[in-house]
Order: structure tokens, then C-alpha cells, then sequence
């Protein structure tokens, strides 16, 4: 039997954990299947942040922001103004979605949907890692993939697509509560003990499934190289494929290895930690 397609990522907030409420199951493969969707949208937004150079100076704060009465850099101001609007209508309603500056976000101006049951526990909406998502993001990662360089005329479009990558990775990150949700359902009687003695290592433990880790930093090395190469009407062979990308295929593994995975991990350990509160 055809396996049910993974649901869109935002739909999966409204799945209950009962068929006889007439919603659909949610279990480990079917999260797993948003993850994976998910990378799509990660390695796409960062090939298209490497069509610009570094553009370092839309990172420094103060003085080069030149935007009167903000004191902070160009890409905070964008940022934060951008999640301003998105904020109004009603973006951050979504447990799928965290903000990079949530202090004084204003609320939704249009009515949002009616919240449906909640899968996650309550303790989720406390848990938003955002602030070493940016700092990994610009001081770490962009180095890595784009090319040293200052043209002032693509700030905008820069900064623009520094948020796209910033929104993707953080989502796929943040899904890590999803993810610790469902294998807590799975087997409640495992990471009980763990969560009630607050053991940071034994959660960290059962959560981990190297082979999976494994598959996916392959996979998404793939799709780097399959996403970002060159495409002509001659006939190319496998190491033309690798030399003509547009971004190196063994960063997306170095990323998901070094970054996403662990962080992924470390918001599931945040989540299982609470789940128990009252
Ligand atoms: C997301 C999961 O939890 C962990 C994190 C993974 C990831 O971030 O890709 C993969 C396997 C697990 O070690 C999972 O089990 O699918």
C-alpha cells in the first residue's frame, strides 16, 4: 500500500494523536519525511545566498547601518523589520515557526485560525535557540560558501536572502521538537526516568540514531550537487557534475554534521527536559 504522502510541513501542527478524533497519526516516519523535505529548502536558499559576496559590511553594526535611530547592523534592521510584518499577520501563531527577535513582536492584526488541539507539549513554546542559529549562521557558515567581495548595490538583496536561510534553518532545527514529541509517544516508558532524573546525556542517548545521521548528511551532499549544477545540452560526466556546482556539495554534509543535526538534537533534549511539567 502506497505509504500516505509526508503532510506539509505547516499542517502537521493540526494533526491530533487519535484516529478516532478523525486526524491522521503522526509517527517518527512521517516527521521524518517533512525533515527531508526540508532540505530542499535549506540547500535552494543557500545556493541562491552564494550568487552574492560576503558583503561583510551588512553585518557590522552601529556606525554602517546608516539607518537613523538604529544602532544595530543592516541585517539586524531587516530582519527585525521584516518579522515585525510577518508577526501582524500572524506568522509566529505557528509552533513551526521562531523568531530572530521576538521581545516586542506585535500581535497578529488579522484573525488567525482556531488553534487546533496542540501536539506539543506547552513547555515548546519556551524553547527558541535563534540566537546561536545567527551566530553560527554569520560568523561561522557564510565565510564557508561565499566569496570574499563588497558590492553595496545587492545589500538588499543580500540581507534578503541571509532571512530566507536563517527562517529554513531554523525551522528545520526547531522541527526537533516535533520530533522529541513523537518519540516520547513512542515509548514514554524509556524517556520517563531519563526526563524525571533530568538526565541530559541518557535523552541525548536514546534520541540518536547515527545511521539516520549518516543517510542524511549523504543525502544532502546529493542534493547540493544535483540543485546546484551547471546544466548545458552536452553530455557531462560525473566529475564535471562535482566541479561545475554552485556550492560545494560536502559543505551541506559539514552543515547538517557540525550544525544542524546537533542543534536539531539539542532542541529535542530542551523539549524532552520539560515534557513532563505540569
Ligand atoms: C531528527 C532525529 O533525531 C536525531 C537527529 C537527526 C537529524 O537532525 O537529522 C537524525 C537522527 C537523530 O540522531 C531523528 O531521529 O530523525
Amino acid at each position: 500500500m502506497a505509504s500516505s504522502p509526508s503532510p506539509p510541513c505547516a499542517e502537521i501542527t493540526r494533526y491530533g494523536n487519535s484516529k478516532e478524533e478523525g486526524l491522521l497519526m503522526i509517527d517518527l516516519e512521517r516527521v521524518r519525511k517533512s525533515l527531508i523535505r526540508q532540505e530542499d529548502s535549506i540547500v535552494f536558499s543557500l545556493i541562491e545566498r552564494a550568487k552574492f559576496p560576503s558583503n561583510s559590511s551588512l553585518y557590522k553594526s552601529s556606525s554602517s547601518s546608516q539607518i537613523p535611530g538604529f544602532d544595530g547592523s543592516l541585517i539586524q534592521y531587516i530582519v527585525k523589520e521584516t518579522e515585525i510584518l510577518h508577526s501582524k499577520i500572524g506568522r509566529y501563531e505557528s509552533p513551526e515557526e521562531h523568531p530572530f527577535f521576538p521581545d516586542g513582536l506585535p500581535l497578529p492584526l488579522i484573525p488567525c485560525p482556531p488553534k487546533s488541539p496542540e501536539f506539543l507539549h506547552g513547555a515548546a513554546s519556551s524553547i527558541n535557540i535563534n540566537s546561536t542559529i545567527w551566530k553560527f549562521y554569520l560568523e561561522e557558515l557564510l565565510p564557508l560558501f561565499t566569496k570574499q567581495g563588497d558590492d553595496t548595490g545587492s545589500y538588499a538583496c543580500t540581507a534578503v536572502c541571509d532571512l530566507s536561510c536563517l527562517q529554513a534553518l531554523s525551522r528545520r532545527i526547531h522541527y526537533g521538537k516535533f520530533v522529541a514529541e513523537v518519540k516520547f509517544r513512542d515509548a514514554p516508558e524509556e524517556y520517563g526516568p531519563a526526563i524525571r532524573a533530568q538526565d541530559r546525556d541518557a535523552l541525548m542517548k536514546l534520541l540518536t540514531f547515527e545511521d539516520i545521521e549518516e543517510m542524511v548528511k549523504k543525502r544532502v551532499a546529493k542534493k547540493a550537487m544535483i540543485f546546484s549544477q551547471e546544466v548545458n545540452l552536452k553530455e557531462k560526466d560525473a566529475d564535471d557534475k562535482q566541479q561545475n556546482c554552485k556550492i560545494d556539495p560536502s559543505l551541506l554534509s559539514r552543515l547538517y554534521g557540525e550544525w544542524v543535526m546537533p542543534l536539531t538534537k539539542l532542541v529535542q533534549v530542551e523539549y524532552l527536559l520539560r515534557r513532563l511539567d505540569k
